[in-house]
């Protein structure tokens, strides 16, 4: 495997990832897997349950290297990640959760990332003292502060009500719309990679590779109900016709 840090997209080449247990034959989780995604765009991930996307990202992030093939990260390397859990040093407030994450940030910088995600209110909190959906808009804003190359999202919206999961989605796209920040998301709901990505990495049964790529040519501001169904629709037939994951 190797990592690189030096080009104009995001790409990915797995030959094979396989785990091994003791006394059981190896379960291979991913097989010929290739995904690329330009700078600057967002791609999401999508795939049921143990298809192997929370493998997919740990690979991209560097958290596992014990695979074949080699991942070649956009220009500059810096990884942004945000967890299922949003993982914030509990004994600091919120905006020192920031500032430790991102020393070179500007305390202006910070303030103003706070407010984009409506979190100034919550700045002296402490992550004890805040709700999940109010973490996960933490764990985004600490992500965003050290200026990442590439933006890494597990499953952002998962365990949140309807309302909260509408509410960071539409914050998501705003700071991807203006951060131009290259972002990948992983997510099951095909509905929010629509709304989120400009391209969509429909993955296979395990072992999983790139079954079908769709590309969301509408811009996330003008998106209607109407594309987002065609485009729901021919997503469907494409998951149809790799039978599930
Ligand atoms: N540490 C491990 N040891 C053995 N098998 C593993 C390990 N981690 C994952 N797997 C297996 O690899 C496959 C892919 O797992 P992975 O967690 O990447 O899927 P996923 O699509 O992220 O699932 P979910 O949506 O439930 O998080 C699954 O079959 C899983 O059981």
């Amino acid at each position: 495997m190797s990592r690189d840090g030096a080009a104009a997209l995001l790409e990915v080449r797995v030959s094979h990832k396989d785990y091994s247990s003791a006394g059981a034959r190896p379960q291979r989780a991913l097989e010929n897997f290739v995904l690329s995604l330009p700078v600057g765009r967002a791609g999401a991930v999508v795939g049921p349950s143990g298809c192997g996307k929370t493998t997919l990202l740990r690979i991209i992030a560097g958290l596992d290297t014990e695979f074949s093939g080699e991942v070649t990260l956009p220009a500059g390397g810096r990884l942004g990640m945000v967890f299922q859990e949003p993982r914030l040093l509990p004994w600091r407030s919120v905006i020192d959760n920031l500032r430790i994450a991102a020393p070179q940030a500007s305390e202006e910088a910070l303030a103003a990332l706070l407010a984009a995600l409506e979190l100034s209110e919550h700045a002296r909190h402490f992550p004890g003292e805040l709700s999940l959906g109010l973490a996960r808009r933490v764990a985004i804003a600490r992500a965003l502060a050290i200026e990442p190359d590439l933006l890494l999202l597990d499953e952002p919206f998962v365990s949140l009500d309807d309302a909260l999961a509408r509410d960071l989605r539409a914050r998501i796209a705003v700071l991807i719309d203006e951060r131009h920040v290259t972002t990948l998301i992983v997510t099951h709901d095909l509905r929010e990679a629509i709304e989120l990505a400009d391209v969509i990495f429909l993955l296979s049964p395990r072992p999983s590779r790139v079954g079908a790529t769709l590309n969301v040519t509408t811009p996330r501001k003008l998106m209607t109900k109407d594309v987002a169904d065609a485009l729901e629709a021919r997503a469907r037939k494409e998951i149809e016709a790799m039978r599930g994951c």
